[in-house]
């Protein structure tokens, strides 16, 4: 099992990840992402899925129209490990195919 990272090594990798935030009261980190419709925003969590199946490390999102709300974090440690900056980044990559 990963282990957790200390505040310090969840605020370095922060730090690259500029859209992304810490969750009040709970070690896990947030991200909203907007895309123009629902059709954009499905596609998107389509193909976040395959990558997050290929980890094995799946986030726990909602989706309302257009936009996606995605909380990370590893249920196994009980916090924010280095598969889910991982995950994170790769949110990213795939958000940036869209048009938002
Ligand atoms: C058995 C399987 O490896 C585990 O349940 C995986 C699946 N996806 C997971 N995803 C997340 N975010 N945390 C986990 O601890 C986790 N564990």
């Amino acid at each position: 099992m990963a282990k957790t990272l200390t505040p310090e090594e969840r605020a370095t990798a922060l730090a690259d990840l500029p859209d992304w935030h810490a969750v009040d009261g709970r070690d896990a980190i947030a991200r909203s992402f907007t895309f123009q419709n629902f059709n954009e925003a499905f596609g998107f969590m389509a193909r976040v899925a395959l990558v997050a199946e290929k980890m094995d490390h799946h986030p726990e999102w909602t989706n309302v129209y257009g936009k996606v709300d995605v909380v990370l974090m590893s249920h196994d440690a009980g916090g924010v490990t280095d598969r889910d900056i991982r995950l994170a980044a790769a949110m990213d990559r795939i958000a940036a195919d869209f048009p938002m």
